[in-house]
């Protein structure tokens, strides 16, 4: 029998606990009764406990103002009172005699009189003492300031429903036991938060200067999508006054993948964050719900290797680069030339307004406005103008002809003419008036007559009209006879009402340019994981269209497997779109075992990249094993090994196969044997308690406690970079356990 020691404060850490529970209690039921109620409540919660007599309980019954706190610090309470904290530290401040005790939590729940803190929010800059302090004399930085002092204890508390199961002191040669605990854990589906094991490198990445963007390349496995959503978190702590959690956004590969970081998100207190595809994005931002051809360039491109296909690859390779963003630029500048009046605007004879100076302002003064909004204010300016003028334009009329009456009755003319002349002089004037006063309603409108009105679509299929036009908008860098194949491939979609997603970041870019977004698909923060898998034009696109380059990029390039279409390197998108970014490397792997991890790093090996290895945490696992399913009851075989598997305590697992066409296979055959499988699809949201059968391109950014690698009828070709990566990300996402289901070792690239 195992007699487990319990820390010698463990009573006290406990009596803290049940104190704090309490008084979250009597928080969360005061802001539902009235404060009259607060005392009585008190009353109620405290009347039994031993410190009802202490400094700290008096002070909170004098001085409690949580009357004020708001119903989104309410909500945090409420959620974190299963699990107040989960570490304390003891700091003496140099500049102080008092020392602190600090526990930190999900929220913070203090006395704002007395700054007596019950809980400290990780976020806070004070729990930097956590993430990065080690016992002994240390400093840190808050608000500009640096503060030194002392840490004397620092200390992790298990605390699970509501109960305190263990306390742990770090002292200076503590390794990371939480750290191995937490990763040897099941998955369970879906992300969860980290913030009791948050490493230094990746609070460094969290608590990043939040006005500066941020890339992050960061290997498989490395914690990005996790800090990704740490640090939105952390940016609407900092930001709360500011800015509403509806004002950020987290741009995912996929549905699925939204489904799978749902769960972190209300722990992390940003579940209000706007989350989006980059597909749904830019159609909520265009108002217009296209029709968009199926994504299928990678499975053709595996599939196979013929001219039409090259072609559409360079299509796509185009259409996201930097050329395509000059041609678009080019473009524009010739809409705009379009809006150059080539005549002074004039009401009735009157000029008004010089052609020069509408240009001049539609093209130099309103700059910051896209274009539509500019002729906006200079249709105002122009209706202004004759509204101005309208008084003066009249009174010299009547003035004309009233002269010329008033002339024609003092001479002396015979009565008769002189009545014809001032009936004359009278119509005329008449008419006139009638003229002037038309123009006045419509010369604004007439001045724009000449201008012709288009929208987004039209605009994006003239793009690809003239290939000659076309190839004159690239300065010489697209040849007449690639422009003429764009045209050709793009009429063919138009003409089915179709766009590709690659055409997605030129309309995004195109609307704002022309149209702008509205204000409310604006954001003033975006999170886009899988980030390698962006376009410079889309990545573009975004910057231009959400009106902010607070971006926070994260990804990893050994799994860029759009690369056709995507990212190479970052240094361009760091240089040309967010040039006051700050870029940061993660090399170290949290997810899988330093066994599976030494696989893959083989696999990597074969790209033709410089790509450093990827330095798993140090926890060991089984070695990756090899299943020859060259019988025909492999299927039989298979799900007989998941049930060992869930003996052994492993909740989640996948099967991986190189495209669709295999998963279907895979799916024929197991869920002829069982029903406990689910093939994913686009849309699809991952169920609990299913074995998932899922392609490699679509497992990326997932993990599994257990994942088979299966070939059926689809190998991997090891002169082939896209099959290269598609392996290594399927080989990098279990927690636990890999294994490979197939004919041969080399159909998975493995040595004999
Ligand atoms: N500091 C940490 N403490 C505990 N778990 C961690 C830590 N950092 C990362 N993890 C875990 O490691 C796993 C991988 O994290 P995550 O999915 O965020 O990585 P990623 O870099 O986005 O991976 P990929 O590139 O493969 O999508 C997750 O289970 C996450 O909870």
């Amino acid at each position: 029998m195992v007699l487990l020691v319990r820390h010698p404060d463990f009573e006290q850490e406990r009596q803290r606990l049940d104190f704090t529970k309490r008084y979250i209690d009597v928080v969360i039921k005061t802001s539902e009764t009235s404060k009259d109620q607060f005392q009585r409540n008190m009353q109620e919660a405290f009347g039994d406990a031993d410190w009802s007599e202490s400094a700290l309980y008096s002070q909170l019954l004098t001085t409690a103002n949580f009357f004020e706190m708001s119903r989104s610090e309410l909500e945090s309470l409420r959620m974190a009172s299963k699990k107040p904290y989960f570490a304390r530290v003891d700091f003496e401040r140099n500049d102080s005699d008092q020392g602190e005790i600090l526990y930190f939590g999900k929220t913070s729940l203090y006395q704002r009189e007395s700054q007596e803190q019950i809980i400290v929010d990780w976020r806070s800059p004070i729990a930097n003492l956590y993430y990065e302090g080690r016992i002994g004399e240390i400093e840190y930085e808050a608000e500009g300031e640096t503060f030194s002092g002392n840490i004397t204890l620092k200390r992790q508390l298990m605390i699970e429903d509501g109960e305190l199961e263990e306390v742990r002191d770090i002292d200076l040669t503590t390794t990371d036991e939480l750290l191995q605990e937490s990763l040897s854990k099941s998955s369970s589906n879906r992300l969860t938060d980290i913030i009791t094991t948050i490493q230094e490198e990746q609070n460094r990445i969290i608590r990043a200067d939040l006005n500066k963007p941020i890339i992050v390349q960061g290997a498989a496995g490395s914690g990005k999508t996790t800090i990704a959503l740490h640090r939105i978190s952390y940016f609407i702590y900092h930001y709360k006054d500011l800015f509403d959690p509806r004002q950020l956004m987290i741009l995912a590969p996929s549905r699925v993948f939204i489904d799978y970081i749902s769960e972190a998100l209300p722990e992390l207190g940003v579940e209000k964050v706007k989350q989006f595809t980059f597909a749904e994005y830019v159609q909520v931002a265009i108002g217009n719900q296209l029709k968009l051809v199926a994504d299928n360039k990678l499975t053709r491109l595996l599939e196979k290797d013929d001219e039409e296909t090259k072609a559409a690859i360079w299509i796509s390779g185009f259409k996201g680069s930097p050329l395509f963003k000059l041609i678009l630029d080019e473009y524009v500048k010739d809409i705009f030339r379009s809006f150059h009046p080539k005549e002074d605007f004039y009401c009735d004879k009157y000029r008004l307004y010089s052609a020069k100076k509408f240009i001049r302002l539609l093209e130099e003064d309103y700059w910051y406005l896209p274009l539509y909004s500019r002729l906006d204010k200079l249709k105002a300016i122009l209706q202004n103008e004759v509204k101005l003028k309208k008084k003066k334009m009249l009174e010299r009329v009547t003035d004309f002809y009233d002269v010329k009456i008033e002339k024609a009755l003092y001479k002396n003319i015979d009565p008769v003419i002189r009545k014809e002349f001032v009936t004359k002089c009278l119509d005329k004037k008449e008419e006139r008036m009638g003229q002037i006063k038309k123009a006045i309603r419509s010369s604004v409108k007439g001045y724009f007559k000449h201008f012709k009105n288009k929208n987004l679509l039209q605009y994006y299929q003239e793009l690809y009209q003239d290939p000659e036009q076309l190839a004159s908008y690239s300065s010489g860098k697209l040849s007449r006879e690639d422009a003429s194949a764009l045209c050709n491939y793009n009429q063919k979609l138009i003409h089915e009402k179709s766009y590709e997603l690659e055409d997605l970041g030129a309309l995004l870019y195109l609307q704002e340019l022309l149209f702008g977004v509205d204000k409310d698909n604006k954001a003033k923060n975006v999170v886009i994981d899988e980030a390698q898998d962006y376009s410079f034009m889309q990545l573009q696109a975004l910057k231009t269209a959400v009106d902010t380059d607070m971006f926070t990029l994260v990804g990893d390039l050994a799994q860029g497997i759009h690369s056709y279409r995507g990212l190479q390197t970052w240094e361009e998108v760091h240089r040309r779109i967010f040039p006051r970014a700050t870029y940061t490397e993660l090399q170290k792997s949290y997810r899988t075992t330093v066994e599976i991890m030494k696989q893959a790093n083989q696999i990597l090996k074969l790209l033709q990249y410089d790509f450093p290895e990827v330095e798993p945490v140090v926890r060991h696992g089984t070695e990756p094993e090899f299943i020859s399913i060259n019988q025909d009851d492999w299927g039989e075989e298979l799900i007989k090994h998941i049930e060992e598997l869930k003996g052994e305590g492993f909740k989640t697992f996948a099967v991986i196969a190189k495209t669709m066409k295999d998963c279907k296979l895979a799916n024929e055959k197991l869920s002829r044997c069982h029903n406990g499988f689910h093939l994913v699809d686009e849309a699809g949201i991952i169920p609990k308690d299913k074995t998932l059968i899922v392609p490699s391109y679509q497992a990326k950014g997932l993990e599994f406690d257990v994942v088979f690698a299966i070939s059926l009828e689809e190998i991997y070709s090891r002169k082939n970079e896209l099959d290269i990566k598609l392996l290594y990300v399927t080989m990098t996402r279990p927690l636990h356990r890999l294994y490979f289901l197939g004919s041969e070792k080399e159909d998975f690239l493995l040595r004999k």
